[in-house]
């Protein structure tokens, strides 16, 4: 059966409404209404190429909409940390661990205010929290990949955000790192913040998601966790990712 979490509801804090998004006019993501509920841990999963990316992109407003809408209730940019896959960051520059995390308050204390001994105190207790305190004067060039996305962790952890928006957080992550910044993931859940992960583990999301987002393109379903990757849609999933041509034409299906 396929599930879909209404829109309408009272406590929703991202809603989409007949969302179709796309780069150069070809669509990637077709006509996916839902919303996700203030305080809720979302995973998104589907195909590669199913157009997950693409969707965290919108609700950062990094990616205008072909058609619909993405709303935002009562937050601004500030209020949103959004984290891209690990291939996306940029760690050329000669910044160490420790002004890495502060970057966090950026949008808050503004780029070129002092910063106090109160905020290095916090952002060392973040580097705390992601298991990496000693690592404060480390250039972050010098880091592994699962130390470098603790360090993204604790920045995260820094900008005390309402929506998280992480993708794929854990690709390319050992066992012990990713067991540990799931227990991030879970203390946000437990602040009521709304996080929202892109994900390939199924085991994963159905042990610690409790809501997904299945999609290809077009969403299949979208609700409780166990309601959403049954073994009828994830078919469904997957031959709809296989029937897609990357080449089709500008979509012109109307709104339903
Ligand atoms: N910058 C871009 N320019 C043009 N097309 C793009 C761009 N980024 C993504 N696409 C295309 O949009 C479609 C959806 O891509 P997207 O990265 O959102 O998928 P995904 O579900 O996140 O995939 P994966 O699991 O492989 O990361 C794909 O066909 C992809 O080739």
């Amino acid at each position: 059966m396929t599930a879909f979490l209404s829109d309408g509801a009272a406590d929703t804090l991202v809603r989409l409404t007949d969302l179709t998004l796309g780069y150069r006019r070809h669509p990637a993501v077709h006509h996916l209404s839902g919303g996700f509920r203030d305080g809720s841990l979302t995973a998104i999963v589907g195909p590669n190429g199913a157009g997950k990316s693409t969707l965290l992109k919108a609700v950062v407003g990094a990616l205008p909409p072909f058609g619909g809408s993405v709303t935002l209730h009562g937050l601004e940019a500030a209020d949103i940390a959004y984290l891209p896959q690990q291939a996306e960051v940029e760690r050329d520059f000669p910044i160490d661990v420790l002004d890495t995390v502060l970057l966090g308050h950026w949008r808050r204390v503004g780029l070129f205010r002092r910063i106090g001994r109160a905020l290095a105190r916090q952002a060392e207790e973040a580097l705390a929290v992601v298991g990496l305190s000693g690592f404060e004067r480390r250039p972050i060039g010098a880091l592994s990949a699962g130390q470098f996305q603790r360090v993204l962790f604790a920045r995260m952890l820094l900008q005390d955000a309402r929506l998280i928006l992480l993708d794929e957080p854990f690709t390319a992550i050992d066992a012990r790192t990713t067991a540990d910044l799931l227990d991030v993931v879970r203390r946000w859940h437990g602040e009521r913040r709304t996080v929202v992960a892109v994900l390939h583990d199924l085991d994963q999301v159905r042990a610690h998601f409790p809501d997904t987002l299945l999609l290809a393109r077009e969403p299949v379903a979208w609700g409780r966790t166990a309601d959403t990757l049954t073994a009828a849609n994830l078919d469904r999933a997957r031959s709809m990712a296989e029937a897609w041509d990357d080449r089709a034409r500008p979509c012109r299906r109307t709104a339903p």
